[in-house]
């Protein structure tokens, strides 16, 4: 558990503007729309772009169940970056879920990290080379729709932080809703 001395991170709210060193937001109320198929539908157009990199990369279509919410309170112990691609996570199932991300792994490793909570409305779209921790849920029995690089390079590399980076994610109250800690 987090001790006096813990550095314990509070949520940002995710807007174009806060992420914006990290990536995109996938926000229907941040983005304009236009209507197509004879008016019957409203198009979210190009909402975030998918950065397939280098010549043997392909953008693929996933999706990650996770039948058990994350732990909380949890030290950060490692975070990931994909340097070849982005890679977007879209809910599926309207579940708010937890984005954590490091401007470098240098910041990461000083404990430099930013953490914002998505309403289960919004996805995101890590830019090629963000660090970020492995997808965070918060609620039992969650699904997000995955776009990210297929490719032939290793496309993740990973960050141990140092013990002494004592680094929490607290657990996260929602509105309405209590959460596993
Ligand atoms: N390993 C994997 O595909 N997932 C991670 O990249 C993640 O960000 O959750
Ligand atoms: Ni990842």
């Amino acid at each position: 558990m987090p001790g006096a001395t813990s550095k314990v991170l509070k949520t940002q709210l995710l807007t174009a503007k806060a992420f914006a060193p990290y990536g995109e937001v996938i926000d229907r109320q941040q983005h304009t729309h236009f209507l197509i198929n004879g008016g019957s539908t409203e198009r979210y157009h190009q909402m975030a772009c998918v950065d397939t990199g280098p010549e043997d990369g392909r953008a693929i279509i996933s999706i990650f169940r996770k039948p058990v919410a994350s732990h909380f309170p949890f030290r950060v112990e490692m975070m990931e970056q994909h340097p070849f691609g982005s890679q977007a996570f879209i809910p599926l199932k309207g579940k708010p879920f937890l984005i954590l991300v490091a401007a470098s792994a240098q910041a990461a490793e000083q404990g430099d990290l930013a953490l914002f909570l998505s309403d289960g409305s919004q996805g995101i779209n890590y830019a090629a080379g963000t660090w970020h921790h492995p997808l965070i849920t918060l609620e039992d029995d969650d699904e997000l729709l995955v776009v990210d690089r297929q490719g032939d390079r290793k496309n993740c590399n990973e960050i141990q932080l140092p013990d002494s980076s004592d680094i929490w994610v607290p657990a996260i109250l929602i509105q309405g809703a209590s959460l596993p800690s």
